[in-house]
């Protein structure tokens, strides 16, 4: 299962599970980047915005020179951040030159939305009454056409988006003459954001899920039913969690520093339609109470979309 993988709309094949490095710290992220290729992982989600493809960069490297993969076997995603979000080939160039590749296999838009570019931060402008530096006039479709001129570059076989709902999609896919390859979203089944994984099946874009375990400290491991499931079938949470993207012919994304926690999280199996009753039947209990989680929503002050935040 751990070898599984999809085809994008480009014709690329791209693994079902992938290792990610959001808040993997310095002087972790190099050895969690190698074990994890030496354990089989071929995925590595990266974003500018970690602070840290540097680490990231030094961990292919070593995996490469070792012989454990070859560049051409590992899928390799990067994100522009907003405040490049009018500067996506300089957005790129840096995370290249931050990974020390020649190209990225996958390259998305992080947020749709422009942070002040010539703000007080590279990363994380803020105004003087602590808000995030935000450009409101900014059109997040001019973003998706830079985008599109960078295909023609090689810096990246494919390009995607990421945190866009259905009413943004609905708002970028007139303009688009390339249509995304991917919407990374935050999925599990506190969070299925199912009319967004909808419209990304018929349009025949691929979902890759963030935050799969409840992001930091994996909370979702005690949720009743992925307790439930995970003691019938005598394995891990982490396994009913991950395992649970497969039938929804998703891409996980599951992030560790720890060298047993990213092995475990290979281990992916096919959970049965009693299983995936069980989830989805939680599921739309939490929907139906208002009782959704979601993890991750930076305080940009942007309603970007999201049923559940709007
Ligand atoms: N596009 C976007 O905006 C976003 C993208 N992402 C991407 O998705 C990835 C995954 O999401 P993320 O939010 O990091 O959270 P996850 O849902 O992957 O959870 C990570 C947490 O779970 C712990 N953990 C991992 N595996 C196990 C295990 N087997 N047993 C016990 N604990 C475990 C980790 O601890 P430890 O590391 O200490 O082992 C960490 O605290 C990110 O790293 C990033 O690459 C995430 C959020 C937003
Ligand atoms: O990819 C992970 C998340 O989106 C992360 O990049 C943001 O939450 C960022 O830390 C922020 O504060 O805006």
């Amino acid at each position: 299962m751990a070898n599984k993988t999809f085809k994008l709309n480009t014709g690329q094949d791209i693994p079902a599970i992938g290792l990610g490095t959001w808040q993997s710290e310095p002087g972790k992220v190099r050895e969690a980047v190698v074990h994890a290729l030496k354990a089989g992982y071929r995925l590595i989600d990266c974003a500018y915005c970690y602070g840290n493809e540097q680490e990231v960069g030094q961990g292919l490297a070593e995996a490469f020179a070792a012989g454990i993969v070859k560049r051409e076997e590992v899928f390799v995603v990067t994100k522009v951040w907003a405040t490049y979000t009018t500067r996506c080939a300089l957005g790129l160039q840096k995370s290249l030159e931050n990974l020390g590749l020649e190209y990225v296999d996958l390259f998305l838009v992080h947020w749709p939305l422009l942070m002040n570019p010539e703000g007080n931060d590279d990363r994380f402008p803020k105004l003087p009454n602590g808000e995030r530096d935000i450009i409101r006039s900014h059109n997040h479709v001019d973003t998706w056409k830079q985008m599109e001129a960078l295909l023609a570059t090689g810096k990246t076989k494919a390009i995607g988006v990421s945190n866009y709902s259905k009413r943004y999609l609905e708002q970028l896919l007139p303009h688009a003459t390339v249509v995304p390859a991917v919407n990374q979203i935050e999925n599990h089944p506190a969070l299925p954001q199912q009319e967004i994984v909808d419209l990304c099946k018929e349009k025949g874009i691929h979902i890759m899920a963030y935050s799969p375990l409840g992001s930091t400290g994996s909370p979702l491991f005690t949720a009743e039913p992925v307790v439930k499931i995970a003691e019938k079938r005598g394995v891990k949470p982490s396994t009913v969690l991950l395992s649970y993207h497969i039938p929804r012919g998703s891409t996980v994304l599951a992030k560790s520093v720890t060298r047993e926690r990213i092995e475990e999280n290979l281990k992916l199996i096919d959970l049965d339609a009693d299983d995936m009753k069980l989830l989805n039947d939680w599921s739309d209990k939490l929907t139906r109470e208002g009782q959704l989680m979601r993890f991750v929503y930076p305080p940009f002050g942007v309603d970007f979309g999201f049923p559940d935040k709007s």
